[in-house]
């Protein structure tokens, strides 16, 4: 599980090693490791250092600083290095290597292989303005795109898009989630020795290796009954597709039974697609967990087989319109909610907290933690980054998916994975779960876009090659000391 931290624990964790006079050694470990992936961007682009130019626009405060001294690296590696003072005035030591080392200060942005961003870092308060319209080439963002805030993720309109950040000391919880994710590009962490000051992290991130140990391992003395059984409470005459896509889903996910509760319409239509679901009218026989809401509009029969779900006290998933009907805080601990950012401000709205779609969209993880401690619940907030966030302030963000996966009925789909998990591991944490979850959604949404744009209907055959690749170990993405965060602004 990756840890990511907020800037304010970073800079206390460089605190203890500052008061020991080590504040140099700090920035010369953030520069070069900076210098080190400038090298590696260099090398991949152009083949090598030979006639390469890096330009620096930097502030006057140590983010700049590392940046100058990274650069004083790259000029005595015969590299042409310009700095512009974004500020007028620079990291003092940092400006004096950079010079002594060959390198030029510009007024103007010139021609470079490589556009460095260190005007702000964590030092970065209230609104920003880049001094430049973002260059055309590859923008390396020094520890954080300047003018993202390192907690939230919220930047200033001006801030350029980063083709790859390089942060430093722990990866920064701004750079998964809000327009932080899609601005950071590539994020890469340097370790610069303050591991063991930081504290409790504020957001973890799911490994392949994390999802391997939340999805169910088969076993020889599985029976249907002890595998998990799911019950699904989705569609309705008006949408009788819904219940399709959560049962697919569910079944690609892989549980020991199906159970389905709709209208007579709708269990044909579910019974046409999966004749092993076992289908009824109304809420019978054992189920381990329950998905419910996709499609069930304001039907009333599937409204009251909701409240049998929700009374039964057994995990629970929570979705589109069964979200108008949670019943107020506290919600049993295990019970999933996923709404996406315009059903949350509803959510929260019903809280007496006044919060539209926007500010959702502007701080998933602030809002998703904000609900989640109110209603006693884990909500799973959906996005092109899923913030999964529990009662006890717990958040995974997960951001592996696809941009094609926003397109209808992709989340009855994530309500089936969700339910089918639940059902199935009892011993996962309902947060977990819901992080598991979005990661199979994700990557199942990677798969069946390798094939072009499609349906949600589609998208359960990617759930079991996405399941079966995580249960094979199959790394997803270099994932460790490098956090791919793909597509973020692409
Ligand atoms: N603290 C440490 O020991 C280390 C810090 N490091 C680097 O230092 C950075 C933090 O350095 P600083 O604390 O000097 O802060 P920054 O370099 O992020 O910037 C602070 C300066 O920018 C100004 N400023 C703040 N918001 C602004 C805005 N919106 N518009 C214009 N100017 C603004 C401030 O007045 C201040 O002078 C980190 O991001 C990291 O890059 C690394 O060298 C590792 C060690
Ligand atoms: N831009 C995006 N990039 C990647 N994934 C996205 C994006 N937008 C939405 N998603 C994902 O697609 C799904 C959409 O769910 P939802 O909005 O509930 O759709 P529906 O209600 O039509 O089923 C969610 O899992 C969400 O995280």
């Amino acid at each position: 599980m990756l840890r990511a931290f907020t800037g304010s624990q970073v800079r206390d964790a460089e605190r203890p090693l500052l008061e020991r006079g080590m504040g140099r050694d700090l920035m010369a470990r953030a520069a070069h490791g900076l210098y080190r992936s400038l090298v590696a961007e260099l090398r991949r682009t152009r083949g090598g250092l030979y006639g390469a130019r890096v330009t620096a626009v930097v502030g006057k405060g140590n983010n700049g600083g590392d940046a100058l001294f990274a650069l004083a690296e790259l000029a005595g590696r015969g590299v042409r290095t310009t700095a512009i003072l974004a500020s007028g005035s620079a990291h003092t030591e940092g400006l004096a290597a950079f010079l002594a080392a060959g390198g030029r200060v510009e007024r103007t942005l010139g021609r470079a292989d490589i556009v460095v961003d260190a005007v702000l870092g964590t030092g970065a308060s209230g609104d920003y303005r880049a001094p430049f319209p973002r260059p055309e080439g590859i923008v390396v963002a020094c520890d954080l795109p300047s003018g993202v805030d390192a907690d939230s993720g919220t930047a200033s309109p001006e801030v350029w898009r980063a083709d790859v950040t390089v942060t430093f000391g722990a990866l920064k919880s701004g750079l998964l989630a809000g327009r932080g994710r899609a601005l950071a590009g590539r994020v890469e962490v340097i370790d610069i020795g303050i591991g063991e000051y930081l504290p409790q992290p504020d957001v973890y991130v799911l490994e392949a290796e994390d999802v391997r140990g939340v999805l169910p391992e088969p076993r020889d003395d599985w029976q249907k009954y002890t595998r998990g059984v799911l019950g699904v409470i989705a569609g309705s005459d008006q949408y009788p597709g819904a219940a399709v896509l959560t049962t697919s889903a569910a079944l690609a996910t892989g549980v020991g039974m199906v159970r389905h509760i709709a209208p007579e319409s709708v269990r044909r239509a579910v019974l046409a697609a999966h004749p092993e679901v076992v289908a009824s009218g109304s809420p019978e026989g054992r189920v381990q967990a329950w998905a419910v809401g996709p499609g069930i509009g304001d039907d009333a029969g599937q409204q009251s087989a909701f409240d049998v779900a929700l009374d039964s006290g057994l995990p629970i998933v929570v979705d589109a319109s069964g979200l108008n009907r949670i019943p107020g805080p506290p919600l049993d601990g295990r019970a999933v909610l996923t709404p996406h950012a315009g059903e949350l401000a509803r959510v929260l709205s019903r809280l007496g907290l006044d919060v539209e779609r926007p500010e959702v969209e502007e701080r998933p993880i602030r809002w998703a933690r904000l609900a989640a401690e109110r209603l006693g619940a884990t909500v799973l907030l959906k996005g092109p980054a899923t913030v999964c966030a529990a009662p006890d302030g717990t958040v995974c963000v997960q951001a592996v998916s696809h941009p094609y996966l926003a397109t209808a009925g992709s989340g009855d789909t994530l309500t089936g994975i969700v339910g089918a998990l639940l059902a199935t591991t009892s011993y996962a944490r309902p947060v977990h779960v819901a992080a598991a979850a979005a990661m199979v959604h994700g990557r199942a949404g990677r798969i069946a876009a390798e094939g072009g744009p499609f349906g949600a209907g589609e998208l359960s055959a990617a759930v079991r090659q996405a399941v079966a690749a995580f249960q094979g170990g199959v790394p997803e993405a270099p994932l460790g000391a490098a956090v791919d965060l793909p597509f973020a602004g692409r």
